[in-house]
């Protein structure tokens, strides 16, 4: 799983929990008046999230979609204006976290258990910026296992089926050391599979499609536009074939 929120970042210079701060930021900084937005999940989606009830409160107008109950209680708690999932609706910017990011902005997702929503609302973005702390960038995706939500009837032939595929699935249970198991806000089961490095993360999503029970993967490929992930202190935006830049005042969307 990922370090903890105290833990020092690999350069050392600010803790993983001051990272996602300033990943957020610079994040909230393409945020313009009238745009819809994605609300993404987790520690780092939380720091957005408040920032950015921050800037709602002192006058900024947008409206989002949470990606989970978890951020939508976020969002109204400071007074985000929300709206819910209805048809030919598409959001201006997604900002969300991720487990694992390799150069080419591929992701692996649903360490938040949130997965499901998260590639729902995300493909109907038209930008999807990930942040970041400087744990997250990767030469090559698999470190993190990865996620699946699983229907729970189909437990044991996706644990068979993904074993065939080379995986070690895992079932996610509600708390380190229950007896329970964890599920997701569509009541379904995350299970984590070790896949070792994850060469082709093309074909194993194409693989982990045609099981019968797996609702999605936490493989996102292709969505993510660019990425603001931390080193050395500062916010850095990264996008597919472009040098890594570091973030400025300046940035706006393409
Ligand atoms: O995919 C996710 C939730 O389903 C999160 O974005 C991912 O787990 C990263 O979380 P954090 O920002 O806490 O490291």
């Amino acid at each position: 799983m990922n370090p903890t929120a105290s833990s020092p970042s690999p350069t050392g210079a600010l803790t993983l929990a001051q990272e996602k701060q300033v990943a957020a930021a610079a994040a909230l900084r393409w945020v313009r008046d009238g745009m819809l937005l994605g609300l993404g999940t987790g520690s780092t989606s939380a720091q957005f999230i408040m920032q950015l009830g921050a800037a709602v409160q002192n006058g900024l107008k947008v409206q989002g979609t949470a990606t989970s109950l978890a951020s939508e209680a976020l969002a109204r708690q400071l007074g985000i204006p929300l709206i819910a999932p209805r048809r030919g609706l598409r959001f201006d910017l997604a900002v969300d976290g991720a487990d694992e990011l390799d150069g080419q902005l591929r992701l692996i997702k649903g360490g938040g258990g949130a997965l499901l929503r998260e590639k729902v609302l995300e493909t109907a973005s038209d930008y999807l910026v990930v942040i970041g702390d400087s744990s997250k960038l990767v030469p090559v995706l698999g470190r993190f296992p990865l996620p699946l939500e699983v229907v729970p009837f189909a437990l044991p032939w996706v644990l068979d089926a993904v074993e065939a595929l080379g995986g070690a699935p895992v079932v996610r249970m509600a708390q380190p050391g229950a007896t329970d198991y964890y599920f997701s806000d569509q009541k379904n089961l995350l299970v984590d599979c070790h896949f070792g490095q994850i060469l082709e993360p093309e074909r194993l999503a194409a693989q982990l499609k045609t099981i019968p029970g797996i609702v999605e993967h936490g493989l996102f490929l292709g969505l993510a536009k660019a990425a603001i992930v931390v080193r050395d202190g500062a916010a850095l935006v990264l996008r597919p074939g472009e040098a890594a830049r570091p973030a400025t005042e300046f940035d706006v969307l393409p």
